[in-house]
Order: C-alpha cells, then sequence, then structure tokens
C-alpha cells in the first residue's frame, strides 16, 4: 500500500488577473479552488492510475473539510488526523507569470503530531510513504526525520521530496526516490548548474549519498533519472501550460506508482513524465485518460 503524508495540506486558490497592479483594486477574470499540499496531490494523481493509496497528514477547520469532502466525492482514500487550527490557504496568481503565496499553516499541537506518528505505526514491511511538502512550523525542522524512523522501524520504504537540510538528512536512510528539479539541486549543492552534464554530476551525488533513484525534473525540459543501472533523459511532449502547478508531484505519482504496481524502472520514467506533463497542460491535476495519451509521446534515451 502506499501512504502519502501532507503535514501542511492547502485550499490551492488559483486567482487569474489580466493585467495585475500592485497598489491598485484588480478583478479575477477566473478563479478555483483546489485541494493542495504535496501529498495530496500525488494521491490523487495515483487515484487517477488506479493504484491503491491512502493521504495523510493533518486537516482542520472549514479549509480542511473542503479538502476532505474533495477527496471523498472523487474516490481518493484519506485518513487524516483532525487539528484545531484551519488548514492554510496557498494562493496562486496567474498574470502572464504564475506567482505563488503559500501559508504557513495552523499550529500542530504535541499531541496532533503524536496522533500521526501513531497512524504510521500502523504500517507494514513493503509499505511505501511518500512525504511531500513543507513542516509546520510548530512541528520542528526534524518532523521528517522522525517519520523517516518510524518507517524505518516498520520496514516500509520512503520518498521525500523536499528541499535543503530535511533532504539531505533522509538520504543516509535510503529514500526509494528523491526528484528535485534541476533548480532545487543547484541550491541543495549550492552552485549554479547550467549544463545536463552537471545536472548528472550532482544528480549523481545525491544516489551517492543514499538515493536508490534521482529524478530531475525540468519543467517543459524533462527529466533526468539517474540510477545505479543508468542515466536516462526523457523529454517532455509539446503541450499548451495551463497551470503547473503540481507538475512535480504528479510526476512522483507515475513514478512511484507505477514502479510498485509494475517494477520496470523505465516504464515508472515515461509514466512519471507524462503524469508531470499531463497536469502542466490541465487546469486540474492531470487525469488518468490524458496520462495514458501522453506516455506513447515520452522519448527516452540512455545517455
Ligand atoms: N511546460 C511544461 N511542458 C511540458 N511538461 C511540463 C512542463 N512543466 C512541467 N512539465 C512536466 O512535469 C514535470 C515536473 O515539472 P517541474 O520540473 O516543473 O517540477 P516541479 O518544479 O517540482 O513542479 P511544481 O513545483 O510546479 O509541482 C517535468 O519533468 C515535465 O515532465
Ligand atoms: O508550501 P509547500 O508545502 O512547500 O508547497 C505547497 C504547494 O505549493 O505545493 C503544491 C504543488 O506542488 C501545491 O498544491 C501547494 O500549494
Amino acid at each position: 500500500m502506499i501512504y502519502t503524508v501532507t503535514l501542511n495540506p492547502s485550499i490551492d486558490y488559483i486567482v487569474e488577473v489580466e493585467d495585475m497592479k500592485l497598489g491598485s483594486l484588480n478583478r479575477m477574470s477566473r478563479d478555483l479552488k483546489l485541494p493542495g499540499g504535496k501529498g495530496i496531490n500525488v494521491s490523487r494523481v495515483l487515484n487517477q492510475l488506479k493504484v491503491d493509496n491512502t493521504a495523510t497528514g493533518f486537516l482542520g477547520g472549514f479549509t480542511g473539510r473542503f479538502i476532505e469532502d474533495w477527496l471523498r466525492e472523487e474516490g481518493t482514500s484519506s485518513d487524516f488526523v483532525p487539528v484545531s487550527g484551519d488548514t492554510r490557504i496557498n494562493i496562486k496568481l496567474k498574470s502572464g507569470e504564475e506567482t505563488e503565496i503559500n501559508g504557513t499553516g495552523p499550529e500542530i499541537t504535541a499531541a496532533e503530531a503524536e496522533a500521526l506518528m501513531n497512524k504510521l505505526r500502523n504500517l507494514q514491511a513493503g509499505d511505501i510513504v511518500i512525504m511531500s511538502g513543507s513542516i509546520p512550523p510548530s512541528l520542528g525542522g526534524d518532523f521528517y526525520n522522525r517519520l523517516i524512523a518510524v518507517c524505518k522501524q516498520q520496514g516500509a520504504q520512503f520518498v521525500i521530496d523536499t528541499t535543503g537540510q530535511a533532504l539531505q538528512q533522509a538520504l543516509e536512510h535510503s529514500p526509494l526516490l528523491v526528484k528535485p528539479n534541476h533548480h532545487e539541486l543547484a541550491e541543495l549543492f549550492g552552485v549554479t548548474i547550467s549544463t545536463r552534464e552537471e545536472i548528472i554530476i550532482y544528480g549523481r551525488k545525491l544516489l551517492e549519498a543514499g538515493a536508490q533513484h534521482v529524478l530531475v525534473s525540468m519543467a517543459g525540459e524533462g527529466a533526468l533519472l539517474i540510477t545505479e543501472q543508468g542515466v536516462y533523459a526523457a523529454s517532455a511532449p509539446a503541450g499548451q501550460v495551463r497551470n503547473s502547478v503540481g507538475a512535480g508531484d504528479s510526476m512522483i505519482a507515475g513514478f512511484v506508482g507505477t514502479l510498485s504496481c509494475e517494477g520496470d524502472v523505465l516504464e515508472a520514467f515515461r509514466t512519471g513524465v507524462a503524469s508531470g506533463s499531463a497536469t502542466a497542460f490541465s487546469d486540474d491535476l492531470a487525469d488518468g485518460g490524458f496520462i495514458s495519451r501522453l506516455r506513447p509521446q515520452i522519448q527516452i534515451t540512455q545517455l
């Protein structure tokens, strides 16, 4: 079974303004409210791919209820710890470019945190836990480490999609997958990366540090997969970008869902790229039919 953990879910409030002017009254030309948070996005795409999974983490208030209702109505299984604060609302402003304003998230009490730990203590050997996104400040920066320790105790694999120190600390515990984008990879090593060769050099360092698979996503330029077996490049299909929020999460869903069901790394890579692109070309996250139509367009080459 796959579980996703979203410590800091959100309603993603997607707002389009024709010509945004700071300091003036602007009117929206379109708006859309979607359940968000990285792990929740992964779960929703896994659901589209018909891969059994359960989304967990913390949800609270009217915003939390919106997310829970949405997931139930679309058939994405969830088992969140209820918290007393309101789940945050993140603003995704589209006005030519995409600008994001993410909230810090509600206060999580020690008892609420412990309730999530207890849920994870029921993991079975062979389960996969996908942990994604920011940590609400009240949980402390090492909360992922605590979750990883529980995964290890229970014999579960884990995937972590975070940045900086939290990612660095997780590597020694051998995550099944890490998926920085090329900017995050450069930031992690404090370098500027401008060529594919440099991405491979730094991607390999993540492998050496313990990751089992390293996916480096490059938005419209596709992605690189770095494993012990080799380095592979995939092109992204051409299409009209509608909303790239969640493209990376969709890629993780496609990769991990396919790897866990079929065990074939390159097919997992193909589905990962197709899922990311299908989301980039959609208003909401990718749907299963769109991912299937894009899959044959993904060219993979070994480097
Ligand atoms: N403009 C695009 N055209 C085609 N495919 C795209 C585009 N943007 C993203 N994708 C697909 O989604 C994958 C992940 O995108 P990206 O590299 O932007 O991840 P990310 O930075 O983690 O995304 P986000 O934080 O927005 O979820 C890419 O490797 C690609 O397959
Ligand atoms: O603030 P975080 O947790 O880093 O990121 C949260 C978020 O930006 O990530 C998702 C897209 O990947 C969105 O659904 C959500 O709003």
